[in-house]
């Protein structure tokens, strides 16, 4: 296959992000990887909806100003007709990057599924389908035959859902445990340095962090998500948001944060999983004032850390961007690789379409 056309449904930070990708390194994209990328239709709640089959100009698109609308454009409607454009644009890959909904997953569930059953492949960052309806969703791929990618759902463009299913396949995973939220984690620190809650959140949500409520970030239902992904992709467990336990930031107090300094302590949102000896998988979102010799202390920022608990190899770190536009729209890039390999190695066709 030398071209993969997409769809993108949400044209937010990231799904822009994808798109600058595209126009900037494009040629640089083809000669290392093989492929062209080709945007073929665009979604979103505050544009509308616009299908071009043969290519839609990513530069005029991304020069569009607020309040205007793909209504006066080829192809384009001042609706975002979701369903429509998933099931009948000519796209390969469906790239979904609308708002995470920890309630339910939904609309996110709905665009993963009209795809799939539309025989597109999906690729995902939105957290909500793999969370709450994973398995429904991995079982319909299977049926249609196509694939669905969500490596960005857990520390944005760093691949740790890849690199623990292949890199310490056999090595006894036990326990998954981290800083699994960029936003939380740089507010914290932003707080060490004297800014108000508030004004954190602010920066953050300006440096393209924060979810689009940010309450998800610093309440720790995000981090929730991201622990029953982790629980069920790596430790083979079936938990739902209710199983974990939450705690989030808000409860930690700049005279908190004070505290803690003085003994050497910085305040971590820790999210974890973990096997216990009969065999039931626990999960925990939870603030904890993390001493100087512990390994997260250190990761300051949007960076996030996992640490894996294994019987062969001990714990083994991997620190990386947790969050961010571009380093997200990393993980969308990563995720059209894995379909490409399948598609060259005959596990699946370009598309069913
Ligand atoms: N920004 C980041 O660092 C990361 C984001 N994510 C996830 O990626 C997804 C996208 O994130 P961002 O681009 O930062 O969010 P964003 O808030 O910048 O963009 C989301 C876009 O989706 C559109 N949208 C929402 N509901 C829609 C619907 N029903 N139909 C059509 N369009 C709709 C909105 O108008 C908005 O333009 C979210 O689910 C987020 O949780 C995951 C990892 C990191
Ligand atoms: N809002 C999230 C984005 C990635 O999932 C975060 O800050 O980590």
């Amino acid at each position: 296959m030398d071209r993969y056309d997409l769809a993108l449904i949400g044209f937010g930070g990231v799904n822009r992000a994808l798109a600058e990708l595209i126009r900037d390194r494009g040629e640089r994209l083809r000669s290392e990887l093989g492929f062209d990328l080709r945007i073929v239709a665009i979604t979103d709640l505050r544009l509308g909806s616009l299908m071009q089959a043969d290519g839609i100009d990513v530069a005029q698109v991304l020069a569009m100003r607020a309040g205007e609308s793909f209504a006066g454009l080829v192809g384009g409607d001042a609706e975002a007709r979701n369903e429509y454009v998933i099931r009948n644009s000519t796209a390969d890959i469906v790239v979904e990057a609308t708002f995470t909904n920890p309630l339910d997953g939904q609309p996110a569930v709905s665009h993963v599924t009209w795809a799939l059953e539309s025989g597109k492949h999906v690729t995902t960052t939105n957290k909500g389908p793999i969370a709450l309806a994973g398995a429904g969703l991995k079982s319909l791929a299977a049926e249609y035959g196509v694939r669905f990618e969500y490596e960005g759902s857990v520390l944005s463009g760093t691949p740790i859902l890849r690199f623990a299913k292949q890199q310490l396949a056999g090595a006894g995973l036990t326990a998954v445990e981290g800083i699994l939220n960029g936003t939380s984690n740089y507010v914290l620190g932003r707080m060490e340095a004297g800014l108000s809650l508030a004004d954190a959140v602010a920066e953050a949500q300006g440096l393209g962090y924060a979810e689009a409520d940010p309450t998800a970030d610093i309440e720790g239902s995000d981090v929730q998500l991201k622990v029953v992904i982790l629980a069920n992709e790596l430790l083979g467990a079936n938990l739902t948001t209710a199983d974990v336990e939450r705690v989030g930031i808000s409860v930690v107090s700049a005279e908190d944060i004070v505290a803690a300094a003085t003994q050497g302590k910085r305040w971590k949102l820790i999210g974890s999983a973990r096997r216990l000896p009969d065999g039931t998988v626990t999960g925990r979102v939870a603030p904890v004032a993390v001493a100087a010799d512990h390994p997260l202390q250190g990761i300051s920022g949007a960076t996030n850390a996992v640490k894996f608990e294994t019987e062969l190899l001990g714990d083994v770190t991997v620190s990386g961007p947790g969050a961010g536009r571009v380093e997200t729209a990393y993980a969308l890039l990563s995720d059209i690789i894995a379909i490409d390999s399948s598609v060259r190695s005959g596990l699946v066709a370009t598309s069913a379409v």
